[in-house]
């Protein structure tokens, strides 16, 4: 099968002499900093988990409406839970996304409630249904595995860089606002509902995607054409987010990308994992030797764009935040 991204073999990375390691880690920045994205294989997350990880999200899915909607995200100021289909607007309102999903983050307790730093509200709990127990020591067990192979990631992208693995390390360290949603893609009608998941880039640092064999990922080639990223068995799926962008002065960019909804008669199953920066983040061109350029409160930037894809959670929990005044710093 001809694959339309370049495949890089993560055991490469931890095994040999530091000068392997080194040469493997820049292989890596290569690869990345021509597409944004890149298949992952030999990352070492076993495929028990992956497995079990598909079944639980499945049996989520298959859940009748009222036990799915017992965990609703509507009930969380932390953006954590059962997203119904159509209740994202990821390509704004006149288009709402076909998916629905489950999301969760590193269980934590609630932050305190500060009116001059809502972003906060993103830390806190999941929300777990009672009618399916298993999904919370499934789930937690993967968002563990798929945060160890970030952080693998990014110091392999540090060292390439700056010659150091940890030179990325104060973004994520404290609260990282990591985010792991499955997510659910029924069929629809070709040319009139494919719109999946609409185009966008990710916020955070790097994103791994797990997909099933039905297809549908595409990210944009840089001179506005899509390309399908096909499954591939196995492998997983990096994808580079805006702060990682944004730190690297653009060197390494954050694809958009998009899912299109599956053909009458299937329907889709994913992973994707967000390895975000913690909440109080602050991002800026650490190529740029003078310092220059803006720098990018990422709490703020991620809570403002969530509440204009989440309007309903929005008025719930945020009705006096304006996702506007969250962007200028205001
Ligand atoms: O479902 C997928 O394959 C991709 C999901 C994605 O890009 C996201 O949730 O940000
Ligand atoms: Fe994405």
């Amino acid at each position: 099968m001809e694959l339309p991204l370049p495949v890089f073999d993560v055991s490469t990375l931890g095994s040999g002499s530091a000068s392997d390691s080194t040469e493997s880690a820049s292989v890596l920045a290569d690869q990345l900093q021509h597409t944004g994205c890149v298949y992952l294989v030999r990352h070492g997350i076993p495929t028990e988990t992956i497995h079990r990880a598909f079944e639980v999200s499945k049996r989520f899915f298959a859940l009748p409406h009222q036990a799915r909607m017992s965990v609703a995200d509507l009930n969380s100021p932390h953006f954590r839970g059962f997203v119904p289909s159509r209740g994202e607007l990821t390509k704004g309102p006149a288009d709402a996304d076909r998916r629905e999903q489950f999301v969760i983050g590193p269980e934590t307790a609630p932050q305190p409630l500060d009116p001059g730093a809502p972003w906060r509200q993103l830390i806190g709990p999941n929300q777990w249904p009672d009618a399916l127990p298993e999904l919370r020591p499934v789930m937690l067990d993967w968002l563990d595995e798929l945060t160890a192979l970030s952080h693998r990631l990014l110091s392999a992208i540090a060292t390439a860089l700056h010659g150091r693995p940890d030179f990325f390390d104060g973004l994520v360290a404290g609260n990282p606002n990591h985010r792991l949603r499955t997510s659910h893609y029924p069929a629809g009608t070709p040319g009139f509902d494919d719109n999946g998941l609409g185009a966008h880039r990710d916020h955070g640092l790097l994103a791994l995607i797990a997909q099933d064999g039905v297809g549908g990922l595409q990210m944009e080639d840089g001179h506005d054409s899509w390309v399908d990223v096909k499954p591939l068995p196995g492998a997983l799926v990096v994808n580079l987010g805006e702060t990682l962008q944004v730190a690297t002065g653009g060197r390494l960019p954050a694809p958009v990308h998009r899912v299109i909804t599956p053909p009458t008669g299937a329907e889709r199953y994913s992973f994707a994992f967000a390895f975000n920066p913690h909440i109080e983040a602050l991002t800026k061109d650490t190529t740029d030797p003078q310092g220059a350029g803006t720098t990018e409160h990422y709490g703020r930037r991620v809570l403002a764009r969530w509440l204009q894809s989440s309007p309903h959670l929005a008025r719930r929990h945020f009705p006096n935040v304006d996702p506007g005044a969250l962007l200028t710093g205001s």
